[in-house]
């Protein structure tokens, strides 16, 4: 007799996440660190910028020398110099002087703001007529006003956008060092599921979860290995997972994590060495047949083998623990509000995962339920996200305010 799922809650199985190891640390050049996660923190070595930069064309000035300036009272400032870019200038500036500055050039001692060139008009080589008045630190920016020096710039667990390597830049780090990417292999079960390169026969189906899978991974920051496809037998799937176990940091392998007859996944990740089944069955729908099985300190997933599902476990569940033994300390996910479209009902005592296609009209965006079987590839085509229906409601009226989690 077949053990049925004893179901935990979407939270309850989230909280193992932690209990994974990182994956191992390697040093990057800049121009790969694009959407990897820093593996220590980074302190900065200098003051940012470093020296006082001016941030429009014009002339470097102190501020009081132009206080209660007008067109109709202008202010007479003698021209003590120029400043030429990348170089720091070898006077300074006293009171009713200036000196001629362009964009990005060393603001010289004495001057404590820049006076934009369309408000001043040279009167000869020596002096310019001043029509308004700056403020101290106008027009310019001060030493360590963007960073300071020792100071924490970059996090570990920091996930690198463009902008962190714009920073890594600005302080001449050439190398970073990051969390490895997690290498997560993907296995296929089914007697009935045939390479995409071949025609499939009468009750055949083409695999596609190996391709959605392997895409989700690479989306989440982890390198995808393809086990392939495995007959519905109990010796073929021992042997491709222990081959997968030593050479993926997690497994995810789709399809007999029911309770049929032919699904194995649960007693051949019973069986593999020093496995722990952590999980049969989630309160979530779609996806309450998976699995999830500690062996030798690595996640191995029985995903449901239809397609929807799938995909919908691995955003919701799976993703979580790419994202923790990558090392990624803070997520920021956005959800994007909108208004329900119309009524959808819902079971109590499971979580609900409906795609919604998004539409704006009026100004308002609405998101509008696509219902259909979970293994109709169409519903997720049309989808740009999913909506949660919580394990304690019974359905959302028209109008209700949803968070669309998008795909
Ligand atoms: N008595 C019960 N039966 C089922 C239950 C249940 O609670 N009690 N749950 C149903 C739900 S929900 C799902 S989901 C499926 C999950 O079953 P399995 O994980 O065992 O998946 P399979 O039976 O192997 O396949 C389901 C479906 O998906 C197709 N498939 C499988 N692999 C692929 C692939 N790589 N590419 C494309 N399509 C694939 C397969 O041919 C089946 O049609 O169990 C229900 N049953
Ligand atoms: O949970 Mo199944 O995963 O509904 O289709």
């Amino acid at each position: 007799m077949k053990e049925f799922f004893k179901v935990k809650s979407l939270d309850q199985v989230l909280e193992y996440a932690s209990g994974f190891p990182h994956t191992g640390t390697e040093e990057i050049p800049l121009s790969d660190t694009l959407g990897r996660i820093l593996a220590k923190d980074i302190v900065s070595d200098v003051d940012l910028p470093d020296f006082m930069r001016a941030t429009m064309d014009g002339y470097a000035v102190r501020a009081s020398s132009t206080f209660g300036a007008s067109e109709a009272n202008p202010a007479y400032l003698n021209i003590r110099g120029a400043v030429y870019m990348g170089q720091s200038p070898d006077f300074s500036i006293g009171p009713g002087e200036c000196a001629r500055i362009s964009t990005g050039g060393m603001v010289p001692p004495g001057a404590d703001s820049v006076i934009m060139i369309e408000h001043t008009e040279a009167m000869d080589d020596t002096t310019i007529e001043v029509f308004r008045s700056v403020a101290p630190g106008q027009h310019m920016i001060e030493i360590g006003e963007d960073f300071k020096n020792e100071e924490i710039i970059l996090s570990r667990g920091q996930k690198l956008r463009p902008q962190e390597t714009g920073l890594l830049a600005a302080f001449g780090k050439q190398r970073a060092e990051v969390f490895k990417k997690p290498v997560i292999g993907i296995i296929s079960t089914g007697d009935e599921v045939v390479p995409i390169e071949k025609s499939p026969g009468s009750g055949q189906i083409r695999d596609i979860n190996t391709h959605t899978l392997s895409a989700l991974v690479r989306e989440a920051g982890a390198i995808p290995l393809v086990f392939g496809i495995v007959q519905d037998d109990y010796d073929m799937l021992f042997e491709k997972c222990s081959q997968a176990l030593s050479q993926s940091d997690m497994v995810l392998i789709s399809g007999g994590s029911s309770v049929g007859v032919r699904d194995f996944t649960i007693e051949v990740l019973s069986a593999l060495p020093e496995s722990d089944i952590l999980v049969h069955g989630i309160s979530i729908s779609p996806g309450k047949p998976t699995i999830l099985a500690k062996v030798r300190n690595k996640a191995f997933w029985g995903l449901p083998g239809h397609v929807v599902s799938a995909m919908v476990v691995f955003s919701i569940v799976v993703r979580p623990f790419i994202e923790h033994i990558c090392g990624l300390g803070h997520k920021k996910e956005i959800r994007v509000p909108a208004l329900l479209s119309r009524n959808v009902s819902s079971a109590q005592g499971r979580a609900d995962y409906v795609r919604v296609r998004l539409i704006e009209k009026d100004g308002v965006l609405r998101a509008e339920p696509i219902l259909g079987k979970s293994g109709l590839l169409n519903t997720i085509i049309k989808a740009d996200g999913l909506i949660e229906i919580g394990i304690n409601t019974e359905g959302l009226d028209k109008d209700t305010k949803v968070f669309v989690i998008i795909l």
